[in-house]
């Protein structure tokens, strides 16, 4: 039997069913002479034989400004914003044709998805961008994602795509982050100022010390390894591991899956499941509550199932959806909490309700359960 420690290991990798891959500025722009086409058709090819793995796998993909500025005739980034909003809005055409065509000899679709801050920040629009993203995965459509840089300015951009790539990982509880960039992984110094510097093959992504080695970016990328590490430990919260790696080893992404020892890999402290758990539970602000019948008390604490709006008999409080709910049994005791797919108006509505019935009740379905057992813990 694996240990726990090589299931949160190499073993996460080995296991993944869903991975966010993060290709970086620096490697994509074929050294700021626009994007290095036959690179990207590689990646692809990389990532499709994933999807025929079973992998579902989400790409975040940085590159806009630089394909952009070559459109343009640009030789300098430019610093003024509007210039590299537009520069993104140029780019980005590019980089989304070059995805979809190289996908497309996969018989693969691809999906752009452009997301702020915001998006992601607010909790409604999180889970909307959720459902969206989860949506299309189990479409079997490659979800591109890059920051909407067209529409963003300096105080609420991310900047960097590795902290979009981590929060993507979070959003869609992906059990690993890869992030191919320009180096080998993570050094104990910045190897193009030390020629010495050795790779560190693994860590736990919270160790301080790494924070401490990890510098910023070249001309290309924009946070360097600072927040290569940064997104390792945002990742980790939903339990994800995160390895960095060099997207130009041959056949990096399989040769990782298969658990070769390539790149830096930063752990989660727990297993996936415990933290993500974990964080659930401690979430303090409550919105409201559920009232459960017997039977979904039951399901909730011994098969660890999604709370259906069928086993609801009372609502209260006045929540929205995704908002911290308790779940309490008809004696008022604690059972659960967990995030709620619905807002208390619709809950009322739907209480003791089966699923199938909720389009016709609502005119909509967000989703088929109250309140996903991924987003559920029992207490
Ligand atoms: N400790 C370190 N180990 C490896 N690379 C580092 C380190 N500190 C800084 N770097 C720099 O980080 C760069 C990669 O980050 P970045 O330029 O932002 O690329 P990307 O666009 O792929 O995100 C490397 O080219 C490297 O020079
Ligand atoms: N969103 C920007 C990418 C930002 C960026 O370069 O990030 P990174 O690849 O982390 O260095 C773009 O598409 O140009």
């Amino acid at each position: 039997m694996e240990s726990n420690e090589q299931i949160v290991g190499r073993g996460a990798l080995k296991n993944a069913r869903r991975v966010v891959v993060k290709i970086g500025s620096a490697l994509l722009t074929n050294d700021g002479r626009g994007l290095d086409e036959a690179a990207i058709g590689g990646w692809v090819d990389q990532i499709a034989a994933l999807h025929r793995r079973g992998i579902e796998v989400v790409l975040v993909s940085s590159g806009a400004v630089a394909a952009g500025m070559v459109r343009l005739g640009w030789q300098v980034r430019p610093s003024a914003v509007h210039e590299l909003q537009a520069a993104a809005a140029v780019g980005q055409n590019g980089l989304t044709e070059c995805y979809e065509g190289h996908f497309a000899r996969h018989g693969l679709l691809t999906a752009q998805v452009l997301l702020t801050h915001d998006d992601l920040s607010n909790r409604k629009r999180y889970l909307n961008a959720r459902s969206a993203l989860r949506t299309l995965v189990s479409l079997r459509v490659v979800p591109v994602v890059n920051e909407n840089d067209t529409v963003v300015t300096d105080e609420i951009r991310f900047g960097d795509n590795d902290t979009l790539g981590a929060l993507v990982a979070n959003l869609l509880e992906a059990d690993a982050l890869v992030i191919l960039t320009d180096q080998e992984g993570l050094f104990d110094a910045d190897p193009r100022g030390n020629p010495e510097a050795r790779l560190i093959a693994e860590g736990r992504a919270d160790d301080p010390r790494l924070a401490a080695v990890a510098g910023g970016g070249g001309a290309l990328g924009r946070g360097g390894m600072a927040t290569k590490v940064r997104a390792a430990q945002l990742a980790a919260r939903s339990g994800a591991v995160t390895v960095i790696a060099s997207g130009r080893q041959p056949s990096v992404l399989g040769r990782l899956v298969e658990g070769e020892r390539l790149g830096t890999l930063l752990m989660p402290e727990q297993a996936p499941m415990a933290a993500r758990k974990r964080w659930l539970a401690g979430q303090l602000q409550v919105r409201g509550s559920l009232t459960l019948d017997a039977g979904a008390v039951k399901v909730l604490k011994s098969s660890g199932s999604s709370l259906l709006a069928v086993g609801v008999t009372g609502v209260s409080g006045q929540f929205r959806r995704g908002d911290m709910v308790l779940c309490v049994d008809e004696q008022g005791h604690r059972v659960a909490k967990g995030l709620v797919n619905y807002g208390a108006d619709e809950a009322h509505l739907l209480v003791g309700k089966p699923s199938h019935q909720i389009e016709a009740i609502l005119g909509y379905m967000e989703s088929p359960e109250l309140i996903h057992r991924d987003n559920l813990v029992v207490l």
